[in-house]
């Protein structure tokens, strides 16, 4: 994994790991032995260290996090290059990442491709560059650039690292031979005043005021998280510590976020970002093994809230949209607002005027279907209504070329329903945008009965192509995001009718990490979308519901949702919802005491007697009700994988990410206690079917061991 090559009087340690050349314990053996052995041969004078193929070492081996550590550790590794008494100069391209970088830190001169990065994401997976990252770093830099580079995890690039300090020299030609080159310029050069051990932290004096502002910053930007803390108290360590001391301080700052449950989730995440997208069918057809088309033009057919928002994520990629509108007025409408919200990107400096203007050019405004018939790929985003979406997609399906794609991005409905009203079936697909549409970065794609492999590749390589995480589902009501999410909501709006108020239940829930509680999220997607909902399947039911109404088809159903839809409380845009608004679409809220009255005075019409509900029995009713319904989710093979989920729920609902997602969250609980708790809630709201626990989560909680989550699927599913 480390060829050792000599050549004159240079010896080069070539590390061959891919892809990433991480630094598994076989490379830390490698390079140790070699530095060793370039000490001992007479003949070498200088020693270069270089990554083969495409990077230097992009950081530790994720995956041996976790696992027992294996000597030798990267610190012991540094430390022998740090003391070779003949100098080592690191050649970095490619990334040049965490303990990679670590690495670099301990040669005596950093040497780099002039396009490579470098950087300590570290604390993206909860951790701190625990092989004196932390208190090397602020030697070379100063203490505020250091603290900015490793609590935000961010990449630099090699002009920036120069400005820095980080590195000695930028390469534009052949790496390895400049290397040797700079090698043999050294050679003989005292090494003490390179050796940053030996090295004081220039303006350690200010290191109290430096790190109380970047500790104000950390806490606001990364809310709940523990590793960026640690970090700066870390680098705090360098300044007012000696090195030695400063390093055992490091240490111990990283053994404690090695063993944190927020660690185990943010790597779990890492991996679970790689592998949501890779997608596989029942049938055996994958990613692996089928092809996309390419799209090279879409139409978008509803220009409202999401149509808009989807026609942006293309044509800002530079992929032509036609928009079909049902008459001028709404269409002049949604061009306007498009141009607006690509006027506020460039504003906040996400895409230049030119690419505005680009983007604005290959976007074409229609209030005929007609003109759609040469797309390749359709998103229909007209009113949630099976009705209106199957006479759409029967036109469409007459109109468009035989090889186009047909998409819904239906939020709810099946697929298949919507796909029988073509003679294409294997043709459509869900394209389920989440709002805002061009700015969240989840797409959930869904297949029905009929969808073909290929259709499924070409909606996911689109979704990549457009810049979204893609996670591919199999279609059934609600899909994943929406069927697991109604139950936090239904459970949230119980808990208020047995005695929380709104801002108690989004508090816990957002305590615990969620962007937003589900009330505050109601009351910015307007509460007037739920009661059309809701109105509508009563009255496909032949149900009439009235405040009064506690059940529907033997299911607990709430009329406080309705109380507040007939007070004109809609949410952020009427200023009033769930909380109060200083006006119409102001964002900041407030618990307001109207909302006190109308929830008291409904449990007292109903006479439902209120009592206090604690944090955890918040969490458990929002959180393990969806979880159970997860389960389901799993066992019905609507997601093939747990990583699945959690994706959707990372990128589509503003869950924590140093939490993992509700199935790893679950998963840290411990299934046993989660399968209890369900069975409890089972027990006490029989009305409420959701809580039926499910099998897959009966059976895995009955081993007498817990289950990893990479085994809850394939073996379990099978001998249900
Ligand atoms: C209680 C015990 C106490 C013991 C004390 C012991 C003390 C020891 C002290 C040692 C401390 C060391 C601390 C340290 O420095 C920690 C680190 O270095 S953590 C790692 C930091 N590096 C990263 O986070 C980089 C992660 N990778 C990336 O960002 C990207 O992969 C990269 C930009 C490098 C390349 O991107 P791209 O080209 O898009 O490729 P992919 O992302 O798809 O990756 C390709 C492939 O490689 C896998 N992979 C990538 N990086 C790693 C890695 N670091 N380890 C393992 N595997 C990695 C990735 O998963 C992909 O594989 P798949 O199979 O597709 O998943
Ligand atoms: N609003 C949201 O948060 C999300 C909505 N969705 C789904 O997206 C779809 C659209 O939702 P919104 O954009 O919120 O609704 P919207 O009401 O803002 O927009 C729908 C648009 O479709 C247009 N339309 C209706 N019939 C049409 C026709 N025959 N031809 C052309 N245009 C027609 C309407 O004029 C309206 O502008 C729905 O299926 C919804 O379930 C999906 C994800 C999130």
């Amino acid at each position: 994994m480390v060829d050792y090559i000599v050549d004159g009087n240079i010896a080069v340690l070539e590390i061959n790991n891919p892809p990433v050349n991480a630094l598994s314990i076989h490379v830390r053996e490698g390079l140790l032995t070699g530095i060793q052995k370039a000490n001992q041969d007479g003949s070498v004078q200088a020693i270069v260290i270089i990554g083969k193929g495409s990077t230097f070492p992009s950081g530790a081996d994720i995956r041996e996090f976790g696992k027992p550590p294996k000597e030798p550790w990267l610190t012991a590794v540094g430390e022998a290059i740090e003391a070779s008494e003949k100098p080592v100069i690191s050649a970095l391209h490619g990334t040049a990442l965490g303990g990679g970088l670590e690495v670099a830190l301990f040669s005596h001169y950093r040497i780099a491709d002039e396009r490579s990065r470098v950087g300590f994401p570290e604390v993206k997976l909860g951790l701190l560059p625990g092989a004196q990252g932390t208190i090397r770093l602020p030697r070379l830099t100063g203490l505020a650039v250091a603290m900015r580079i490793i609590t935000s995890g961010d990449h630099i690039n090699a002009p920036e690292a120069l400005k820095y300090g980080i590195l000695d020299k930028l390469i534009s030609g052949n790496l390895l031979q400049e290397a040797k080159t700079f090698a043999k310029s050294v050679i003989g050069k005292p090494l003490d005043n390179r050796r940053l051990s030996k090295i004081a932290v220039r303006d350690a004096a200010t290191v109290d005021k430096h790190f109380d502002e970047a500790l104000a910053e950390v806490k606001r930007k990364y809310k709940g998280m523990i590793a960026p803390v640690n970090c700066l108290k870390s680098i705090r360590g360098s300044a007012k510590l000696p090195f030695v001391e400063a390093a055992r301080l490091e240490a111990a700052l990283f053994r404690e976020l090695l063993t944190s449950a927020q660690s185990a989730a943010l790597r779990y995440s890492f991996f679970a970002d790689r592998s949501a997208p890779r997608w596989k069918l029942p049938s055996g057809a994958s990613i692996e093994n089928t092809k996309p088309d390419i799209i090279k033009s879409v139409a978008v057919i509803g220009a409202g809230t999401m149509g808009s928002a989807i026609a942006i994520c293309f044509i800002r990629v530079g992929i032509p949209v036609l928009l079909v509108e049902q008459n001028d007025k709404l269409l002049q409408n949604a061009l306007k607002n498009i141009g607006q919200i690509l006027q506020g990107s460039v504003k906040l400096n996400r895409i230049t005027a030119d690419q505005r203007k680009q983007s604005l050019q290959i976007l074409r405004g229609e209030t005929s279907l007609d003109i759609v018939s040469d797309v390749d790929l359709v998103v229909e985003a007209v009113f949630e209504n099976l009705k209106l979406k199957q006479e759409i997609f029967a036109r469409l399906d007459k109109i468009c070329k035989p090889s186009a794609l047909l998409c819904s991005n239906t939020s709810t409905l099946d697929i298949d329903k919507i796909a029988v009203a073509t003679n294409r079936p294997g043709k459509v697909a869900g394209m389920h945008f989440f709002a805002p549409a061009h700015i969240m970065k989840l797409l959930e794609n869904v297949y029905g009965t009929h969808t073909s492999p290929s259709t499924v590749a070409t909606i996911m390589d689109i979704g990549k192509r457009i810049g979204k995480v893609s996670v591919l589902v199999r279609t059934c009501d609600g899909f994943v995001a929406n069927r697991m999410n109604r139950m936090v909501g239904n459970e949230a709006v119980f808990m208020l009718e047995e005695g929380a108020l709104p801002q108690d239940v989004d508090r816990v829930l957002e305590d615990f990490g969620m962007a937003m509680g589900p009330f505050r999220v109601t009351d910015l997607s307007g509460s007037d979308v739920g009661w059309r909902i809701r109105q509508e399947r009563a009255k496909e039911q032949g149900i009439q519901l009235t405040y009064e109404t506690r059940f529907v088809n033997g299911e607990r159903y709430s009329s406080l949702p309705d109380r507040l839809y007939e007070l004109g409380r809609y949410g952020q845009k009427t200023g009033k919802g769930w909380y109060r608004y200083e006006k119409p679409f102001a964002r900041t809220a407030y618990p307001d005491p109207e909302i006190t009255d109308v929830i008291n005075s409904h449990c007292r019409s109903l006479g439902i007697e209120r009592r206090v509900i604690p944090p955890q029995e918040i969490i458990e009713r929002c959180l393990f009700a969806a979880i159970n319904e997860g389960f389901k989710v799993l066992e019905e093979g609507v997601a093939e994988k747990p990583e699945n989920i959690d994706i959707i729920w990372q990128y589509g609902l503003g869950f924590p990410r140093y939490r993992g997602g509700p199935m790893f969250y679950a998963s840290q609980v411990g299934l046993k206690t989660i399968y209890e708790r369900v069975c409890y809630y089972y027990d006490a709201f029989p009305h409420s079917s959701y809580w039926a626990p499910s099998d897959l989560l009966r059976k895995l909680a009955s081993h007498s061991t817990e289950v990893p989550i990479d085994q809850w699927t394939s073996k379990e599913r099978s001998r249900l």
